[in-house]
């Protein structure tokens, strides 16, 4: 399987954010999307996600436009931006049993995936009750337990502490030995071995 963009070209009001973007990714691979803020990263990672439509060009997953009916990609797709889709008033539990419904599942269940990120003696608190890092970690909890080739997210360490981040890095890296593929942004350095790692710069 593989995402691929062709001579994509964005436009907001006046402005071109960004012309010919062209990249081949994957499976094994994240593609680092790069670039300051208002470059056009959030734009671009909801162009890739089908969330919007490019001015000019083509995305593709393995060979078939994103958008066409006969499209394997939306089975394949998590995709988590800026904001978590949480429910305040639900527990962790809730939350996680309700964002799993929009995915396909894998084998793992809730319990395991809120342990994997730390938050199995919270799992039945309303995430009202939560700091911003416990909702980010109780959002990539979500990824566990989808079986989706592709995972596109918006600065999935936002929010995140020291801990938080190692592990995203670690289930970032098991999603790409087996054979999973990341979109993401982040302004910070993102500690993934080098031989998972594709750039894609915006410039600005
Ligand atoms: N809803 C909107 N309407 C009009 N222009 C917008 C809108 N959202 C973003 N923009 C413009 O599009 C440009 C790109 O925004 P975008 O959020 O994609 O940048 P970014 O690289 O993700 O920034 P950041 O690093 O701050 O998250 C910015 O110049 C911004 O002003």
């Amino acid at each position: 399987m593989h995402l691929e963009a062709q001579n994509l070209c964005c436009q907001r009001g006046a402005q071109i954010l960004f012309s010919d973007i062209n990249f081949r990714l994957e499976g094994g691979k994240v593609l680092l999307v790069e670039g300051k803020n208002g470059a056009g990263k959030t734009t671009l990672l909801k162009l890739l996600s089908g969330l919007r439509r490019p001015d000019k060009g083509e995305i593709k997953w393995d060979g078939v436009a994103i958008n066409a009916a006969d499209s394997q990609f939306n089975q394949q797709l998590a995709w988590l931006g800026h904001q978590n889709p949480l429910k305040e008033e639900q527990t962790a539990l809730e939350n996680l049993a309700m964002l799993g419904a929009i995915r396909t599942r894998n084998q793992r269940d809730e319990f395991d995936a809120l342990s994997a990120v730390g938050l199995g003696r919270v799992k039945h608190k309303p995430v009202k009750t939560f700091s911003a890092g416990m909702k980010r970690r109780l959002a990539l909890a979500s990824l566990l337990i989808a079986d989706t080739r592709l995972w596109i997210l918006d600065e999935p360490q936002a929010a995140l502490d020291k801990a938080g981040i190692a592990l995203y890095e670690q289930l970032a890296t098991e999603h790409l030995k087996n054979g999973g593929m990341i979109v993401m942004t982040s302004h910070h350095e993102v500690a993934i071995d080098d031989i998972y790692i594709q750039r894609l710069n915006l410039g600005h």
